[in-house]
C-alpha cells in the first residue's frame, strides 16, 4: 500500500462501515414488511410504476406475485439493481420515522471527519444512492458495540454525512459490476483521479481483488460479523480490522491522511 498517492477513499458498506447484520437484520426485514401496503395503495401509482416496470416479466402479473419475488431474491441476497431500487424507496419511510438509524462501526465517524480535511471521499455500494443518500443522512451519532454487534445507542441523535461524500455515491448502475475492473476504472475517473490515488476499502475480497486489478489500492476490511476469510485471501491481500489502521499505515509511510 502506497498512502502518500492516495487522494480519494472509496467505501463499500455493509460488512465494512456498518455491520451485515444492520442490512440483513434491519434494512432487509423492514422493506419486506413495508411492501404490501406499497402493493396495495400504489400498484398503480406512475410513482410506484418507475419500480415496478423494472421487475422480470412473471413478477409483475400480480401484487402477489411481486411480493413473493422481491421475498425469494431478498432472502438469497441477489443485490440486482430493481430490487435495490425498491429497497431504496422501501427504506425511506423507516429512517424518516426514526423505525432505525445507520450504525456505523465506532472508528467510522471519527475516520471519515479526518480524511475529508484531505482526501475525496466515495460509496461504492450494491445499494441503490438514493438508498445510499438515506444511510448517510441517517447516522447514529452514538453506537453501543457488544462482542459482534454494534447498534445505535438507545435515544442517539442521529447526523448528516451526506456532506462529507459531496455526491459522491457509486452503485452499479453507474458504475457496474463491484467484481469487474472496469467499474474501478469508471469510478477513478468519475473522481478525476489516476487509478493509484484512489484506495477502495471493502469487506468482499472479490471486489478488492477487481480494484487491485484496475490498478487502484485497497484492502479487505475484516469486521465482526463478517464471512471468515480464506488463508489465500488473508496471504494474497491487506487485511485491517478497522479503518485506525489505514492512519497508522498512513502515519508509518508519512502520508498526509
Ligand atoms: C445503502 S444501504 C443498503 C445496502 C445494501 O442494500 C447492500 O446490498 C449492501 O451492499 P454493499 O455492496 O454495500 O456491501
Amino acid at each position: 500500500m502506497d498512502l502518500t498517492k492516495v487522494k480519494a477513499i472509496v467505501l463499500d458498506i455493509e460488512g465494512t462501515i456498518c455491520p451485515i447484520s444492520f442490512v440483513k437484520d434491519t434494512l432487509f426485514p423492514y422493506a419486506l414488511e413495508a411492501l404490501p401496503k406499497l402493493l396495495s395503495e400504489k400498484w398503480d401509482d406512475p410513482e410506484f410504476k418507475k419500480y415496478r416496470e423494472d421487475f422480470p416479466d412473471e413478477a409483475k402479473v400480480s401484487p402477489e406475485a411481486f411480493q413473493a419475488h422481491v421475498q425469494d431474491i431478498t432472502k438469497k441476497d441477489i443485490k440486482v439493481a430493481y430490487l435495490k431500487n425498491l429497497q431504496g424507496h422501501l427504506f425511506r419511510t423507516g429512517y424518516e420515522t426514526s423505525a432505525f438509524s445507520t450504525p456505523l462501526f465506532p472508528d467510522v465517524i471519527p475516520a471519515l471527519k479526518t480524511w475529508s480535511a484531505h482526501k475525496d471521499l466515495a460509496i461504492f455500494s450494491s445499494g441503490s444512492v438514493d438508498a445510499q443518500k438515506l444511510f448517510l443522512a441517517y447516522v447514529a451519532e452514538d453506537v453501543v458495540t457488544d462482542g459482534a454487534s454494534t447498534k445505535p445507542a438507545p435515544g442517539s441523535k442521529t447526523v448528516d454525512l451526506n456532506g462529507l461524500f459531496d455526491g459522491r455515491l457509486f452503485d452499479t448502475v453507474n458504475a457496474g459490476s463491484k467484481v469487474e475492473r472496469e467499474s474501478y476504472v469508471k469510478i477513478a475517473k468519475a473522481l478525476k483521479r489516476k487509478e493509484e490515488e484512489v484506495l477502495f476499502l471493502s469487506d468482499n475480497v472479490n471486489e478488492v481483488r477487481a480494484a487491485l486489478h484496475a490498478g487502484l489500492d485497497a484492502a479487505v476490511v475484516n469486521r465482526p460479523g463478517n464471512a471468515p476469510l480464506s488463508m489465500e485471501d488473508e496471504n494474497d491481500l491487506l487485511v485491517i480490522e478497522s479503518l485506525d489502521e489505514i492512519k497508522h499505515i498512513a502515519e508509518l509511510e508519512g502520508a498526509e491522511l
